[in-house]
């Protein structure tokens, strides 16, 4: 037993793992989603999921996709993951970071995360990829130089009794 394993879990997956775990805690039932920032010397700075403002009930507010009134749909409520973990970080700049994401973000989260200095984006699902919100992002992302990589599965299950 002196020797070092060599089955650990690689940086990657690590990220894209917490990114996940964080969006466990989302009530939609749709779509969970979870963002983690990450420094460029790969310590965690913050993490987030989508869900509805400090104060907005989860057991009031809608969570349904459509319908005639878009005041009766969740989308006018909920905080995306990505703007949630910008939010949530209480330390100093962003300058640099990496955020990992399980959901491509949207072109209202790109503009958050251009404007906060995050440079890298590892994403996992691009399920909404033809839609103008995405194509947008990318589009911005492109322009304001921040790079963003498919992350690569690995298909490693991760089993955590809790
Ligand atoms: O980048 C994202 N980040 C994020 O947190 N979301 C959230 C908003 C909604 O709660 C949900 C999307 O819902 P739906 O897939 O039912 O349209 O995911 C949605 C996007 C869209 O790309
Ligand atoms: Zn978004």
């Amino acid at each position: 037993m002196s020797e070092k394993r060599n089955d650990y879990i690689s940086w990657d997956e690590y990220f894209m793992a917490v990114a996940k775990l964080a969006g466990m805690r989302s009530k939609d039932p749709h779509s969970q989603v979870g963002a983690c920032i990450v420094s460029p010397d790969n310590k965690i700075l913050s993490m987030g999921y989508n869900g509805l403002p400090t104060g907005c009930s989860d057991d009031e507010f809608p969570w349904g996709r459509d319908g005639e009134d878009p005041l009766r749909s969740k989308y006018y409520y909920v905080t995306h993951s990505e703007l949630n973990a910008i939010l949530n970080y209480r330390g100093g700049s962003l300058e640099g970071a990496k955020m990992y994401v399980s959901l491509f973000p949207c072109n209202e989260c790109a503009k958050a995360i251009i404007q906060s200095g995050i440079k890298t984006v590892i994403y996992d699902c691009d399920k909404y990829d033809k839609t103008p919100e995405v194509i947008a992002s990318k589009m911005m992302f492109q322009a304001a130089r921040v790079s963003f990589q498919k992350y690569e599965p690995t298909h490693r299950e991760i089993t955590i009794t809790v």
